[in-house]
């Protein structure tokens, strides 16, 4: 499912230099995952393998030789602890840890706390497949009626935002998403990463994908087929006008990615085959 985005970035390769490194990262495995449904906006933590997975791209970078710098999360606990134990593992639990609901999972509206499997036997896979990964799709919006409607909209949290909790979304598509995380990027990460940070972004599906369709250039019709892996750092490696100058890679073992990406996509199918 890399292909198009490998393909997009390979042919805009040319001899440019890297001066800057980014790592994007979707947190580990959360609790819902296994029930299958949609989390967005509710604040769940992770599940055993999602601690893992945590801590496994710790010691995978802490290998490396990387030191981090800054490591921006969501307001969402599993992102945050995304960000605990991957920096415990590496021993870096001093560097900033720096949380914005600008990089919070996209909204899911009416969609939130529901079966993705039951919602593909009902509505049909490419639907369920449309609704998860489209760019422009918008999804009905939660109300007041919604079962989790006030556990979000009264949660603390949300009156830290930049924005007033009546402003705060009540569905987005991926390109909202990238809408309200794009400012964030320029005026508070950019700078970071300018001044020679070493920058981990541990986000959400939806929230990474919005941020490498703007990193990579991956059009509108090709971030379909762009489904992040839990806990895999990715690394993009950028020039000095932000262009990337190879294509991202995604760091571990890349049969087991290939795998994770498959589980990924299968959350929409009637029968889950892995
Ligand atoms: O919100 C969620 O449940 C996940 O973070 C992403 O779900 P998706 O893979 O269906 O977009």
């Amino acid at each position: 499912m890399m292909f198009f985005t490998f393909v997009a970035a390979a042919a805009r390769q040319s001899f440019r230099m890297s001066k800057y490194k980014v790592f994007v990262m979707r947190h580990g495995e959360g609790a819902w995952t296994k029930e299958n449904r949609f989390c967005s906006w509710v604040d769940q933590r992770l599940s055993e393998d999602g601690v893992k997975e945590a801590l496994a791209c710790g010691h995978l970078l802490k290998e490396a030789g990387y030191h981090l710098d800054v490591v921006f999360t969501s307001l969402l606990s599993r992102s945050i602890h995304t960000a605990w134990l991957l920096l415990e593992a590496m021993e870096q639990e001093w560097v900033p840890v720096v949380r914005t609901w600008r990089l919070n999972e996209r909204h899911y509206g009416a969609l939130i706390g529901l079966n993705r499997a039951e919602m593909a036997l009902n509505h049909g896979e490419e639907q369920v497949k449309q609704w998860r990964r489209s760019y422009d799709l918008t999804l009905p919006p939660i109300d007041e009626s919604h079962p989790y409607f006030l556990e979000i909209y009264n949660d603390r949290r949300y009156s830290t935002c930049d924005v007033s909790k009546e402003d705060l979304p009540k569905s987005e598509s991926l390109k909202d998403v990238l809408e309200r995380l794009q400012p964030y990027w320029d005026g508070t990460i950019v700078p970071e990463i300018k001044r020679g940070k070493l920058v981990l972004i541990s986000g959400h599906g939806n929230s990474c994908r919005a941020l490498l369709k703007h990193l990579e250039g991956i059009s509108d019709a090709d971030i379909v087929n762009v489904t992040l892996p839990t806990g895999t750092p990715i690394l993009i490696e950028l020039d000095e006008n932000f262009r990337p100058t190879k294509p991202m890679q995604l760091l571990g073992d890349q049969e087991a990615i290939q795998a994770a990406i498959r589980k990924v996509e299968d959350q929409g199918k009637v029968k889950q085959t892995t």
